[in-house]
């Protein structure tokens, strides 16, 4: 089975209708012109990632806007829509949270941010999003097929041990939307994708909201990671889309001639031993 994979990588601007046209016409784009049955938008695609305009922004899921445009997308284009993350309203607490669309246009999934970003990053731009957002506590998938497939939001690429939970899961692709930071991306995008990929011999995809002058300026450069450890697909820093094949025979080939999962030695991991 193949799954063919479209990462948009959006320019948003600060027009949230403006935003959500833009990504439904990609959608479309990725469906009918680039034959994707999987497509992917980034980090807040629907408008921009600035502390003081997310209540302003935030939407109840599913009733809100942005997913009554993204599930009419994803039904009127016959594909799965990954909708890179908005804020989410609940409860009186804002959630920076992914849905996930069926080719019918139903919710087939719903993510949380579980790892939310407090980092001074490079020294320039600092992020506090505990003070913005409550965490999710819940993995989130869903299927294409037999193929099982894993969702994070940005910072949560750097934990090795919740892509690793995925993998146990039973996850065979893991999608970040994201937005990173361009000293940050600039350093660790390519190798953390690299890494998760390696580790979990999953296929990997980052999707960035392409470069603008926003407060946090996105890195762009959205790619595709085979469980190789390569790279099939890259963005430049602009808006594109590119598409990659995600082969799944790779996966049964990669896991059987570098047979780790099955080498593993948990007995060692938790330090319960004595060391000299
Ligand atoms: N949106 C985020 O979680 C920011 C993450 C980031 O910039 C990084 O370097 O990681």
């Amino acid at each position: 089975m193949t799954i063919k994979i479209a990462l948009i990588q959006l320019r948003v601007v600060d027009s949230k209708e403006k935003n959500l046209k833009n990504a439904c016409d990609l959608i479309r784009i990725a469906k009918k012109e680039k034959e994707a049955n999987l497509v992917v938008l980034p980090e807040c695609f629907n408008a921009p990632y600035t502390a003081d305009t997310l209540q302003d922004v935030a939407e109840e899921i599913p009733g809100g806007q942005t997913c009554r445009a993204l599930s009419n997308a994803a039904r009127d284009f016959g594909v799965h829509v990954v909708g890179g993350s908005i804020v989410e309203s609940c409860g009186g607490r804002l959630y920076n949270t992914c849905t996930v669309w069926g080719p019918e246009g139903d919710l087939v999934a719903t993510y949380r941010k579980v790892h939310l970003c407090d980092s001074s990053l490079s020294g320039k731009t600092t992020i506090a999003e505990t003070k913005l957002f409550t965490a999710g506590s819940q993995y989130a998938t869903f299927s294409i097929g037999d193929t099982r497939i894993g969702l994070g939001i940005c910072w949560d690429m750097r934990f090795a041990e919740f892509a690793t939970a995925y993998r146990t899961l039973g996850c065979d692709v893991l999608i970040y939307p994201a937005l990173c930071d361009v000293p940050t991306g600039e350093l660790h995008w390519e190798l953390l994708a690299k890494a998760r990929a390696l580790d979990n011999q999953a296929f990997v995809a980052f999707c960035s909201p392409a470069r603008t002058h926003a407060k946090l300026i996105p890195y762009g450069h959205s790619l595709v990671v085979d469980p190789w450890g390569q790279v099939i697909q890259r963005a430049t820093e602009f808006q594109e889309i590119v598409v990659a094949d995600l082969k799944m025979q790779e996966l049964a080939d990669v896991r059987r001639r570098i047979p780790v999962f099955e080498q593993k030695r948990a007995d060692m991991y938790e330090l319960k031993v004595g060391y000299s």
